[in-house]
């Protein structure tokens, strides 16, 4: 009996062998393309059930919730600063379709919030950039890349193949025309804007009664209060939420689980709390994009949209708003500095900065005074003793001339020599000092 036992574990253990054996040379088992894998009677490839397991399985979203996204054809306007972060969710969740218009390149100084642009891509055209990197998040999507500028030649053509639109530009010139254009193709647009530490998110054409942009802004701003990113500030993580909201806007839109009350959603990073929703009028009967038949205008390509937000602003580099006596180039101003340096003749060097910006990076001798400081009162800014040579300094060289402007207004003398840096510290730092910072 125990010889039979002795045989039979022997046996036993013969087997466990081969079947390892057998185990480690057989060729493992191909990985199907999830295409090869779907079933006829299933409505989503086998994979997509484990990709997007975990938003098919939320209440009031499930199965038919990840279809209605599926069949969905979105254009995103914009693959910036808010673009990126709606374009990454967008695919992420597996929108069918994504269109993205953008005419710019990517650049260093957009790194730091246009999180699908990459170091090694500046340069690329951003859409493209955009694109690449959503192949890589989910290469099911169909996108669409468009290296152009949306403007009102073009804008019907484009629009009209997407059933939602996302306004993720950055000036009032573009959501004028996207809101005109998607009120008339009867499209909803989910519009963001951000800027310093705050934002703004809201949708149009929402329903029958869902306002336009123009119903609540009829009158465009004035060039001059139009601040942008560059000029004032932006925080990455603003751009991300509000752009990240726009996704989920889209999503809820597609998906049907918005609420269709008009309302515009305020951010502002630094105040507690940090959201206010601010509940908005519907459409005016009077607006001239979506009102009554009466006020409502035939055709967009009737609205040149730069001169309606009140032109270009002008280009001070180029134009001059001092005479050219009141300018200094980058190189002159070296060498009067460094010539009054070595037979000391005392000049004064203003910088009209913000002190956020002087903090950053300043001429050796120079002194703060912000623009808006120095316009309260230019008397107190200039040197009592008019043979005192002034020079003014900013970023780009547009503030100072405003600056020397009013200097010049209020100097006892005409002759006093009050002078602003043609270009600003980057023309210095490109001209002068390759090791000046620029921001
Ligand atoms: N009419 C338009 N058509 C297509 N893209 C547009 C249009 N107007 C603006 N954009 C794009 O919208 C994006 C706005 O994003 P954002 O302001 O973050 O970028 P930016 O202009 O590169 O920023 P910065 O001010 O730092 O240079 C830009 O990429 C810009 O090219
Ligand atoms: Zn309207």
């Amino acid at each position: 009996m125990e010889k039979e036992l002795a045989n039979l574990r022997a046996r036993v253990e013969q087997l466990e062998r081969e079947l390892l054996i057998a185990r480690s040379s057989a060729t493992p088992a191909p990985i199907l393309e999830s295409a090869e894998l779907s079933t006829p009677d299933l409505p989503l490839p086998l994979a997509d059930y484990r990709r997007y397991g975990r938003q098919m399985i939320l209440e009031g979203f499930g199965l038919p919730g990840q279809l209605k996204l599926k069949n969905a054809s979105v254009l995103v306007v914009g693959a910036g600063g808010l673009g990126c972060p709606a374009l990454q969710h967008l695919a992420a969740a597996g929108v069918g379709s994504i269109g993205i218009v953008d005419h710019d390149t990517v650049e260093l100084s957009n790194l730091q919030r246009q999180i699908l642009h990459t170091d090694t891509r500046i340069g690329w055209a951003k859409a493209l950039s955009a694109k690449a990197a959503l192949s890589e998040i989910n290469p099911s999507v169909k996108v669409t890349a468009y290296v152009t500028s949306l403007d009102s030649t073009n804008a019907r053509a484009l629009l009209s193949q997407y059933a939602l639109v996302l306004d993720c530009t950055d000036n009032p010139q573009a959501r004028y025309l996207l809101s005109d254009m998607c009120s008339e193709l009867r499209v909803p647009l989910v519009s963001g804007a951000a800027m310093r530490y705050d934002g703004q998110l809201c949708t149009y054409n929402l329903g029958e009664d869902g306002p336009c942009y123009r119903c609540l802004f009829p009158r465009p701003p004035k060039p001059e209060t139009v601040g942008t990113c560059e000029d004032v500030g932006v925080l990455g993580v603003v751009t991300g939420v509000i752009g990240t909201l726009q996704a989920m806007e889209a999503i809820k839109i597609i998906v049907g689980m918005n609420n269709s009350r008009p309302s515009l959603l305020v951010f502002s990073a630094l105040s507690t709390p940090p959201f206010r929703t601010v509940r908005i009028r519907g459409k005016r009967i009077d607006c001239a994009a979506c009102g009554s038949e009466v006020h409502r205008r035939d055709k967009i390509e009737e609205t040149d949209y730069v001169s309606f937000c009140g032109g270009n602003l002008p280009d001070w580099e180029q134009t001059g708003l001092v005479a050219g006596q009141a300018r200094i180039s980058p190189q002159d101003l070296n060498e009067t500095i460094a010539t009054f340096g070595t037979i000391s003749v005392p000049f004064k060097l203003i910088d009209v900065r913000s002190s956020a910006e002087f903090g950053i990076c300043h001429l050796p001798s120079s002194e703060n005074i912000p623009l808006k400081t120095l316009l309260k009162d230019p008397a107190r800014h200039v040197p009592l003793d008019p043979s005192t040579p002034t020079f003014v300094v900013c970023r780009l060289g547009n503030d100072s001339q405003i600056a020397v402007e009013a200097l010049r207004k209020v100097a006892p003398s005409g002759d006093a020599v009050i002078r602003d840096l043609v270009g600003g510290l980057r023309a210095w730092s490109s001209v002068v000092d390759s090791s000046f910072p620029v921001y």
